[in-house]
């Protein structure tokens, strides 16, 4: 973990209490979020917490009904071109230009821009060289995806947004483009807002991660603590002197397993500590929200802080 939050610099992406409601559905209730430069962050949530809504007022696509926002030091709402010009974007519906060119396209689309990246150099970073001759439309799906990635890329951004990036890629091009993304965000500093489903995605690619329940960042940190504010359960597996497979799940495996010492005449067998996933916590906050037993108290991911509050 970098010392994103204690520079002191300004943050590429700063939201306070925003909020969004379409006509009496208030979907966002006062999203807090800091986002830093060369970061890698991932906001999580369960299908209609309002993720794409977020991301796209921040883009300047959708206009918000309260809070602020700071984008590269400007509101999205007010953002010009050149503005715009330092952002990418990898949407997830893009299906334009069918008849295109692969090489021919990005070449196109690097005329926008006033230092694009060298399409030929781009088409070998995203493993398309060989299509290069190619018409757009008879890539294959995670084809097509690697050339979305390529033509948000083209403009050399400072903040790309990528928006469920690898859905259907198989897992080469998964693994392949995960290394793209840390190798955009290690040497170019680009930094880096994802949405996803794919928790394992998540945990791999983002150096923090933000997870949206109910209208408001719910948690926000690294999976390690994640996972210590949500107080997800580790268990701890033996098998006990009389042979038992025995399982327990605490929120203090070490407590636990310095009392199963304490009993035992010698060696624990086959003893075992199982950390809480990502998808652990992911659960037990979703879980949470919906029995309404989530305090809404003021803790909901103030991206500075460096641990959740507990
Ligand atoms: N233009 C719109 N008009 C009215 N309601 C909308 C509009 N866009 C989104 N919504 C509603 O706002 C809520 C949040 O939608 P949003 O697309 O932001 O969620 P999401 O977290 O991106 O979901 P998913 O994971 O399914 O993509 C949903 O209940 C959706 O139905």
């Amino acid at each position: 973990m970098t010392a994103f939050g204690r520079t002191g610099v300004q943050p590429v992406i700063r939201v306070r209490e925003l909020a969004m409601a379409y006509g009496d559905a208030d979907v966002l209730r006062g999203v807090d979020l800091d986002i830093h430069r060369g970061e890698v962050f991932a906001l999580l949530g369960p299908n209609g917490a309002g993720k794409t809504t977020t991301v796209e007022i921040l883009e300047g696509f959708r206009q918000r009904s309260g809070g602020e926002v700071s984008v590269l030091g400007t509101d999205p709402e007010r953002g010009g071109d050149a503005w715009r010009a330092r952002i990418g974007l990898v949407l997830q519906s893009w299906r334009d230009h069918r008849r295109w060119r692969v090489a021919e396209l990005l070449t196109h689309f690097a005329t926008y821009y006033p230092d694009p990246h060298d399409p030929a150099e781009l088409l070998a970073l995203v493993g398309l060289t060989d299509q290069a001759g190619r018409q757009v439309d008879r890539l294959s799906g995670g084809q097509r995806r690697r050339l979305d990635v390529a033509l948000g890329i083209v403009g050399r951004p400072e903040l790309l947004f990528l928006d469920e990036p690898t859905t259907g890629f198989d897992p080469q091009a998964r693994h392949e483009f995960h290394l793209l993304v840390e190798q955009l965000a290690r040497d170019e500093g680009v930094t880096v807002l994802l949405t996803t489903h794919d928790l394992a995605e998540a945990e791999r690619l983002a150096d923090r991660i933000a997870m949206l329940v109910g209208g408001r960042i719910r948690a926000c940190g690294t999976p390690a603590e994640l996972a210590r504010e949500a107080a997800a359960q580790a268990e701890v597996r033996w098998t006990a002197e009389d042979g038992t497979p025995r399982r327990e799940r605490t929120a203090d495996p070490s407590r636990l397993v310095w009392e199963l010492h304490r009993h035992a005449d010698g060696p624990i067998a086959d003893l075992e500590v199982r950390r809480p996933t990502l998808e652990d916590t992911y659960l037990h906050m979703v879980h949470r929200e919906a029995e309404g037993t989530d305090g809404a108290d003021g803790t909901d991911g103030d991206a500075d802080e460096e641990v959740p509050a507990a």
